[in-house]
């Protein structure tokens, strides 16, 4: 897996792949690793797939529950905490879950990193997975605050798209969202194979013929 999120001008963008494995088999190639808690939240998954996709749904529950008990959304910080001491209970007993939440609360943009070994911090810029470390190198190298919105969207895709080049565990469909002060919104959903061209300056548009 390679998801990646950062914060901008604009907001916030989620970039991921789609790529599950089982040792060295594909188990699927559309797996939707950016979750929709609701219309304002915005989950990222990485690490065991039973694992983060159980405990989002126990999230997404916690956060609705939360919003009928006090007729308000909960906030990205107290959604975060939720999701980090739940599973801060199993330390140790061998969850795998390398999560972001992005959303727009009262206080504006928010997007934290939490994970299985209890870390939760707010941050600007993460990328989590077994592809973050080649999509970081694109990343870091592209990132500016003043990123206009197709610039951002842009730079998800391609650090998503090169990491998915190099990292046998990512790949498939490369999928982004932005989070705005009115929500989020799908951006797209790509095709790593079909930006293979665009994002190798060496190679023509037609597939190569030559061995
Ligand atoms: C398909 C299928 C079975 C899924 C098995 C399964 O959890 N695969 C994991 C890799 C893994 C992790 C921990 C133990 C073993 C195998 C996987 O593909 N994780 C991706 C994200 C999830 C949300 C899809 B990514 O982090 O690579």
């Amino acid at each position: 897996t390679t998801t990646l999120g950062f914060q901008y001008q604009g907001g916030i963008i989620l970039a991921v792949d789609s790529r599950a494995t089982g040792g060295q088999f594909i188990g699927s190639s559309t797996m939707k690793k950016i979750v929709e808690i609701n219309d304002y939240l915005l989950g990222t998954l990485a690490g065991g797939a039973a694992d983060c996709v159980y405990w989002d749904r126990v999230l997404a529950r916690q956060c609705r529950m939360y919003e009928l008990r006090n007729r308000e959304r909960i906030s990205i910080a107290a959604a975060s905490k939720l999701l980090s001491n739940m599973i801060y209970n199993f330390k140790g007993m061998g969850l795998s879950i390398g999560m972001m939440l992005a959303g727009w609360d009262k206080r504006g943009p928010g997007l934290y990193y939490v994970d299985s070994e209890g870390t939760r911090t707010p941050g600007k810029v993460f990328s989590v997975g077994s592809g973050s470390v080649f999509a970081f190198g694109v990343l870091d190298s592209g990132y500016r605050w003043d990123l206009t919105d197709e610039q951002a969207y842009e730079l998800g895709r391609r650090a998503i798209y090169h990491a998915t080049h190099r990292d046998a565990y990512s790949g498939g469909i490369i999928r982004v969202y932005h989070m705005k002060s009115t929500g989020w919104v799908h951006i797209s959903d790509q095709d790593s194979k079909d930006l293979h061209y665009a994002y190798h300056a060496d190679k023509s548009a037609e597939p190569s013929t030559s061995t």
